[in-house]
Parts: C-alpha cells; structure tokens; sequence
C-alpha cells in the first residue's frame, strides 16, 4: 500500500494557483526529492500531502484514510506523520527531550514511556547528549537533529521535510540526509523538499514541479553520492 497518495489536488489562494492537478504516490521505503523554482508549489504539495493544509479539489490519503473523512485529522497527523519544517519549531520553554517527548505525550503515553522514547531517538540522531538542554543552547546542527527526533518519536510512517538541511554545513547536512535514507530504508516514506541537487541524490525519485504542475519525474538514487 502507498503510504502517501494524492491525487488531481489543486490548492488555490484567491488568484494564485499554487497546485494544479498534482497527483503523486509515495510508496514504503521510498524517498521522493521535490525540487522546483521558488514559488513554484513545493510547500504546499508538502503541507497538503500531510494534512496541514487542506486541498481545493483533489483526493489526498494517507496510509489508506481519506483525509477529508478523516475526523480527528491532528491525531492522524501526530501517529503517522513527521514532520520538518524550514524554521524547526522547537518550543524555547521545553528541553530537547521535553520537545521531542510533547507529541507521544498529546497522544495520552505516559511521560515515563514519552521520555524513555525520546532519549533513545535523540541517541538515534546523535544528539543523546543535549537532551537536557534549551533549544538557545543548541547549535544550528543539533536544533536541526532534535527536530528529526521529534518527526521520528512514535515510529510515524510518513516523514515531510522542507529543506531540512537549511543554512547547515555540507558535512551536518549529510548527516541529516543519512537519517532519513535510514528511517526511509527501515520501511518509512520520506518527501524531501530541497534546492540542492547533492541532496537529491539520496533519493530514489526525483519529482520537478513548475508553476504548480509536476513538469517531470525521475529515478535517481546516485548510490555514488553515498
Ligand atoms: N497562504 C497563502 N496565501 C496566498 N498565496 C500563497 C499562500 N501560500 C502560498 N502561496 C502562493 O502559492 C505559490 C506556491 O507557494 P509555495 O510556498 O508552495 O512555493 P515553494 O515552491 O515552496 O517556494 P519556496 O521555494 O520559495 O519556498 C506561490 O505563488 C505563493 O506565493
């Protein structure tokens, strides 16, 4: 089964037209590049494909469930989806454990289990060692990890990441990449929003969007770019 499958969607805002009759399935284990010129629908396919933004016509499922018969969409959201956005959204007031823990926590796990998960997914990510600290004590590398940890607590099937590598330098943005490759070959579907063609290269299938429409896809996973 597909884990992620839209299909037709459109998303219009007022005039502007930010999908036009985008259709693209996700299957598990494969990691899908979308690249495209700024303004071109990158955002939106990645915010509607994971239910944060809600289609103008078009179907979007997310293992199976329609999500406009869906009737608790945050905790579909929360048990199946990942996400990374561009500005992290790390919670000043909360550890990185606190953080990574809030959504286990919003699902009714109890805090000893939400933490127990959350301090095994920071070590998973390399960042096992500033659990304790505020996201202001972290790096631009670690905040990013810790990120990934919160997308990755409570085994979620399908991982949104809009250029999750950000200002990082090449060698951390690497990093970053090879845990989503992991995640991604440990049976999870990963949309990969991302500039750089190097990134790219980690995926399995590129999709290009122009203006909106998919203007082409195709398969890559360079194995020499790892
Ligand atoms: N909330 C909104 N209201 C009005 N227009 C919007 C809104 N969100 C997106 N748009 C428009 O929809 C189009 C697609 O935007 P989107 O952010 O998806 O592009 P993108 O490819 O992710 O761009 P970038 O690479 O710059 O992040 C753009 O023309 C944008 O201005």
């Amino acid at each position: 089964m597909t884990v992620v499958s839209l299909r037709d969607v459109t998303r219009e805002h007022g005039q502007v037209q930010a999908l036009k009759g985008v259709s693209l399935e996700v299957a598990p284990g494969e990691l899908v590049a979308v690249m495209g010129p700024s303004g071109s629908g990158k955002s939106t396919l990645l915010n509607v494909a994971g239910g944060l933004d809600r289609p103008t016509s078009g179907t979007v499922t997310i293992e199976g469930e329609d999500l406009a018969r869906v009737k608790d969409l945050a905790a579909l959201r929360r048990t199946s989806v990942g996400y990374v956005f561009q500005d992290l959204n790390l919670i000043p007031s909360l550890t990185a454990a606190e953080n990574v823990m809030l959504p286990r926590e919003l699902d009714g796990v109890r805090s000893a289990t939400a933490r127990e998960e959350a301090l095994a997914v920071l070590a998973e990510v390399g960042a096992g060692e500033v659990a304790g600290r505020f996201p202001e004590e972290l790096s631009g590398g670690q905040r990013q990890r810790v990120a990934i940890a919160r997308a990755l607590v409570g085994e979620r099937r399908l991982l949104l990441a809009d250029e999750p590598t950000g200002a990082l330098d090449t060698a951390t943005g690497d990093e970053i990449l090879q845990l989503l490759r992991t995640r991604c070959d440990a049976g999870a579907a990963v949309l990969l929003v991302t500039h750089e063609p190097r990134y790219a290269g980690w995926a399995d299938r590129v999709v290009y969007l122009r203006d909106g429409a998919i203007v082409e896809s195709s398969a890559v996973r360079l194995e020499s770019a790892r």
